[in-house]
């Protein structure tokens, strides 16, 4: 799948940029393009982009393929294994129509890292793989409801330059694209604002940072295996959550589940004389 992601970025990349894009798509939403399986025991295969580029996995890009996957009469309830660019996912449709996903393992890799973020000063957080590269931060004295994005996403942003320029990477050099803020709330354990690469803040609670964020709580012993967590995002949904210990790596493998509904149905038309065919870049 990672070698299909790097032919889809070479050489069919406009195809990304048609339909996220504007005037067809916007900066928040996640594109899934489907292919087939390349496990014998997978029912499908996914690659993930969004408007900046390609995602390693995402939750609920995954939620909302099952359950399109269900609507177009090709899976039912049960669990089916997809395979993405950084592994094999599990799949659980259940009767009603929730879907719980078992991610890649997932693992913090490095603890307390603290950098000069421009115009806030100094910042700490973890780094964790939770299917993407996040760095998570639990101090940050900002408010995360709704009304403060603007606030949240200059703050996010800034974090994230500042961490390409100070060289801060996950394992093997790789680009943190994903910045997490957290905080209390009435429903949830937590609740979280994500930065994701291209600059928009996700609506969902974030599946592969709710990973990492098992995977910082399972290292701290904060969280045991199969405790469950209930995750809010800025928005207000909801994912449900735990996690199990591979004992031979050690890695925590979360599940995630939550919902998701098909909204439309629609065929979109790339006519060459339109000088934004291939969206507004
Ligand atoms: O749920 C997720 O994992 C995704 N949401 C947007 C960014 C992440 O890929």
């Amino acid at each position: 799948m990672s070698e299909r992601l790097a032919d889809m970025q070479n050489q069919y990349d406009k195809y990304r940029t048609a339909t996220i894009l504007e005037p067809r798509g916007n900066d928040v939403i996640v594109g899934a393009l489907l292919t087939e399986p390349t496990s014998k025991d997978s029912c499908a295969g996914v690659i993930f982009f969004n408007n900046a580029g390609y995602l390693g996995m995402c939750g609920h890009g995954l939620i909302g393929l099952v359950v399109t996957l269900a609507h177009l009469g090709r899976i039912n309830p049960g669990a089916h294994n997809i395979d993405t660019p950084v592994g094999t996912v599990t799949a659980t449709l259940h009767d009603d129509y929730t879907v719980s996903v078992r991610n890649v393992p997932c693992y913090r890799y490095r603890r307390n890292i603290s950098l000069h973020v421009d115009g806030y000063g100094q910042v700490t957080g973890d780094i964790a793989w939770g299917g993407n590269w996040f760095f998570l931060i639990k101090e940050h004295n900002l408010i995360l409801n709704k009304n403060n994005v603007e606030v949240l996403t200059d703050y996010t942003w800034r974090v994230r330059k500042a961490l390409e320029k100070n060289q801060i990477t996950g394992s093997f050099g790789s680009l943190i694209d994903h910045v997490e803020l957290f905080t209390d709330d009435d429903v949830a354990n937590s609740r979280n604002f994500v930065l994701c690469p291209g600059r928009a803040y996700d609506r969902s609670p974030c599946g592969t940072g709710t990973s990492a964020k098992l995977a910082c709580l399972a290292a701290d012993s904060e969280l045991a295996p199969g405790e469950k967590w209930v995750q809010s995002s800025i928005i207000g949904s909801l994912f449900e959550a735990s996690y199990e210990l591979d004992a031979e790596s050690g890695y925590v493998i979360p599940t995630i589940r939550g919902s998701a509904h098909v909204c439309s149905e629609s065929t979109l038309i790339i006519n060459e004389n339109d000088p934004f065919a291939w969206g507004i870049l």
